[in-house]
């Protein structure tokens, strides 16, 4: 922003005041209403308020009000939106409509405005500041923080470490005052040059212990935060304490992965105020297991007890929110990393109350869920927090919803969001999640869509002209840039090395005999031919799409629901008469949906010779077993029963407070627990189950981001054996085609890499349709026959698999950009994994072959392999 001929400041210099055009001396003509200004750029300053131009450069209302042209017209004709400071840029590409300014100055005349003059539009007093380069404009960087980045240090500033010797700053910041007083507070916290760690004498010598980790010959590792500079000093020191350095506890720098150890530095930045002058909001957007909790939990303590001005500490209160199934997973965290001395925690539930948070002097964090913060809202907004952290945050991204409105509502400046599915593709909740933890940062809601989504989105469209595409592509370049700063994710890769292997399967089970009957049934119904024909809506597609989702789990699932719904007293006028109706007359005349069999269902078949192989193969290891559904896990955990296999649950159902003992009960090797039921919607995010290694999808979901989160569950870190997914997949049936969906092209432009996106957004077009409620009874798999794959599907195993690299950056093939394993998995990337058909002659894989039975095609992937699995 030029402020420097601010007609304030100008105000002591009558020299340099400059020239006015008075708006008199205009007479428009009918030719000039609309007057394309074919000058350079120009940026305006409008005074609504004519003493209100001295705004400090991060004044967060400078920012709300940039505008630009158009809407800045806008405002000035009506009045509205307008209170105190815009910035009007005009050029070749903007028509500045004056005659609805109203204020009628002759192109002429505005093609000779110079930098200093000053104008009037619409009542309002204009100075023209300084022409914005076309850059500027393009980028949009001319609209934020008041047209400049000056406030904003480059990443690559930011970045950079500071070593230097803290007392030899120290001594040379410090004023006179201080230097007497305070030389014991001058010193960091701990030693910035540690040739390595002395863990002797430490508590976390246990913890090394226990980790089967030596303590010989440990690295060099003092991690030393970036200090602040003058500007920083100036607004946070107004003490003139002397600069010291913070370092990380190196006990946690022990453990510390790399990218951890950059996470947390980031975070440090981010949430000093390092890196977007004035803003403390950052979003940790790692995918799943590469410890965002230990990268906070090492922040918090830091900052517990350090800081850079004269050591004293920049947080004393923290509040954590976060799904109530992770509230006590939290807890175990900090006392797995900092022991139970160290910080004292709160955690909310039933029986203790925020109350007891508030009156004890003791804790120092609280731990809450968002239902819990809701319920206790009163109470936490009398508390001070000094830092925000908002776990699984993504659920943040609707401004409207009252956990949202709650968060907003807390006073505390530094924000921190974790999500390992962050929002891609909607500009909108984009915006929500960056204005959440940096408010104001993009201006308003109507100033980010005119600067940012709108030329986004239109430079999307098929139709954008090239200036069009042009435009938008700088705008999201500049909106990737300034976000950038406070955003940070890596993706799993950067893990892998410390990872057991991972065989990835996907299976497709022949669906059984009944289930065919069943299907082709319902897709004769004439709710499916009228929802083909286009004349029903899209609840009575997802309604028919449920029951064939029903049926390939179990066929006693679509019985039990059409009993349900008979039963109710609405039956006669309900949609899904027309889809059941006939039905039960497949059903055997004595079907007891309770003495349900495990041939009725193909993937239940599968399922069933799956886990009696992993119990006699590896007699020590546990399974993880998923559904969407509570009916189906019902189901699952009677074929428990009957096996004898010893189970546990977590659902929907299961209370809070119980989860994280069912969790750590079967992570425990003293568990009896083979089988793990897990609802995803209920436990799919950030829990650790890493007692388990295989894990096993029964059923899909429309958003891979689901079915992706639920898969993070048993590969982190901890986890000791290889680990085995399978993907069960009924054959030739919609969830075939829901797969495809998945790993098609539209399914990665559609935006459903989102965890709250379900089957209710999604339309469907009659084609889509026709191919959704078609049952491909011939195919092996029609997942491959999309694939264009030259092999038979006979023989893709031998030769080829020999040449395929194990690695996964191989397998994805060379010109694979840095992959981001939330991403659905491509179709192109598919046909690189191994596949085969059920009844190829050489399976290698022992649980593969004693299921091959039931199964028509296999697709396989092994990340990280070494050895022989
Ligand atoms: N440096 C480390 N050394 C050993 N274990 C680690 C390390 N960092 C994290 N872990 C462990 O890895 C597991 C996953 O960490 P965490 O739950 O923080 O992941 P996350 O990034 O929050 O994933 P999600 O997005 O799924 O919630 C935890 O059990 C944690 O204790
Ligand atoms: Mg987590």
């Amino acid at each position: 922003m030029r402020r420097s001929a601010a007609p304030s400041q100008l105000q002591g210099n009558p020299f340099k005041k400059p020239k006015f055009i008075s708006p008199a001396r205009s007479h428009p003509s009918p030719n000039e209403e609309v007057a394309k200004l074919n000058s350079d750029i120009k940026l305006f300053e409008v005074a609504a308020n004519k003493n209100n131009f001295l705004q400090p450069q991060n004044d967060p209302r400078t920012c709300n009000f940039n505008l630009p042209t158009k809407e800045c017209a806008k405002g000035i004709n009506h009045g509205d939106n307008y209170r105190e400071k815009y910035y009007l840029e005009a050029s070749t590409k903007t028509t500045l409509d004056l005659h609805h300014t109203g204020t009628g100055y002759k192109l002429k005349e505005l093609e000779k405005i110079e930098e200093g003059q000053t104008m009037m539009i619409g009542g309002k007093e204009i100075e023209v500041m300084g022409i914005i380069s076309p850059d500027d404009f393009n980028s949009g960087r001319c609209f934020q923080f008041g047209g400049g980045c000056s406030a904003i240090l480059s990443s690559s500033q930011a970045a950079k470490k500071c070593f230097s010797n803290p007392f030899k700053s120290v001594c040379k910041l410090s004023s006179k005052e201080n230097k007497q007083n305070s030389f014991q507070s001058c010193k960091p916290r701990h030693d910035p040059y540690a040739p390595r760690i002395h863990l002797e004498n430490e508590s976390f010598f246990w913890l090394l212990r226990n980790l089967g980790r030596s303590t010989e010959n440990l690295p060099p590792d003092s991690l030393v935060m970036l200090r602040p500079d003058k500007n920083h000093q100036w607004l946070f020191n107004k003490n003139c304490f002397p600069v010291v350095d913070v370092v990380i506890d190196p006990h946690l720098v022990y453990y510390l992965r790399p990218h951890q150890k950059e996470g947390i530095t980031f975070l440090y930045e981010c949430v000093m105020g390092m890196r977007v002058n004035g803003r403390c909001g950052a979003i940790l957007a790692d995918e799943m297991g590469l410890g965002k909790t230990l990268q906070c939990i090492s922040l918090i303590w830091t900052l517990q007890c350090q800081g850079p001005y004269g050591g004293k500490p920049i947080v004393k209160k923290t509040l954590i929110v976060t799904p109530g199934s992770l509230v006590n997973n939290w807890k175990k965290e900090f006392q797995k990393w900092l022991g139970i001395e160290r910080i004292k925690i709160f955690t909310v539930d039933q029986d203790h109350k925020v109350e007891e948070f508030t009156k004890s002097p003791f804790y120092s964090v609280l731990i809450i869920s968002y239902e819990m913060l809701l319920r206790s809202l009163d109470q936490i907004k009398n508390v001070k927090f000094d830092l925000l952290i908002c776990d699984e945050g993504h659920r943040l991204k609707n401004s409207t919803i009252k956990t949202t409105t709650a968060l907003i509502s807390l006073s505390c400046e530094k924000r921190i969001i974790l999500t390992g599915t962050p929002v891609q593709n909607d500009l909108q909740e984009f915006f929500t999640l960056i204005d959440f933890v940096n408010p104001g940062i993009l201006g308003s809601l109507s100033a980010y869509r005119k600067i940012y989504e709108e030329p986004i989105i239109i430079s999307r469209q098929p139709s954008a002209s090239e200036e069009e595409r042009e435009l938008g592509e700088q705008r999201a370049a500049e909106l990737t840039c300034l976000t950038g700063l406070f955003i940070l994710r890596r993706t799993q890769e950067v893990i892998n090395q410390y990872l057991p292997p991972k065989i990835e399967n996907v299976v497709f089970c022949r669906p059984g005999a009944l289930q065919i009957a069943l299907y082709r049934k319902l897709l004769n119904s004439q709710a499916v031919r009228f929802c083909l024909q286009g004349l029903l809506e899209n609840t009575s597609h997802l309604i028919c799409i449920g029951a064939l989702k029903k049926l390939c789990n179990h066929p006693c699932l679509l019985f039990g629901s059409i009993k349900e719904k008979e039963s109710n007293s609405t039956w006669d006028e309900s949609e899904e008469r027309n889809l059941y109706e006939g039905l039960m007359n497949v059903f055997p005349a004595d079907y007891n949906p309770i003495m349900f069999t495990e041939e009725e269902s193909g993937k239940l078949q599968v399922l069933s010779k799956l886990l009696a192989v992993i119990r006699e193969l590896r007699p020590a290891e546990k399974v993880v077993l998923v559904s969407n559904y509570t009916r189906t896990l019902d189901i699952l955990q009677e074929v428990c029963k009957r096996h004898g296999y010893a189970y546990t649950r977590l659902d929907g159902q299961t209370p809070i407070s119980q989860r994280q003992q069912i969790v750590d009960g079967f992570n425990s090797k003293y568990s009896s627990d083979f089988i793990f039921l897990l609802s995803s919607k209920a436990g799919g995010v950030g829990l650790n189950l890493i007692g388990g290694s295989h894990l096993i999808l029964y059923d899909i979901d429309w958003n891979p981001a689901t079915d992706i989160q639920a898969m993070s569950r048993v590969w982190r870190d901890g986890q000791k054996h290889p680990v085995h997914i399978y993907r069960l997949l009924t054959t030739g049936t919609i969830e075939e085609k829901i797969y495809q969906r998945q790993i098609s092209k539209q399914g990665l432009s559609g935006a459903v890499v989102d965890l709250s996106k379900t089957s209710d957004h999604i339309q469907f077009s009659v084609e889509e349709l026709k191919n959704l409620f078609t049952l491909h009874e011939s195919s092996h798999c029609v997942t491959h026959d999309l694939l264009d794959c030259e092999c038979t599907g006979e023989n893709h195993t031998g030769d080829s698999l020999e040449k395929l690299p194990v690695s996964r950056n191989c397998q994805l093939g060379p010109h694979q950009q840095k992959s981001d394993s939330l991403k659905p998995l491509s179709m192109s990337q598919l046909k690189q994994w191994r596949h085969f058909p059920g009844d190829h002659l050489n399976l290698t894989d022992p649980f593969l072959e004693r299921i091959r039975e039931n199964v028509s095609f296999f697709f396989q992937n092994i990340t990280n392999q070494t050895t022989a699995i």
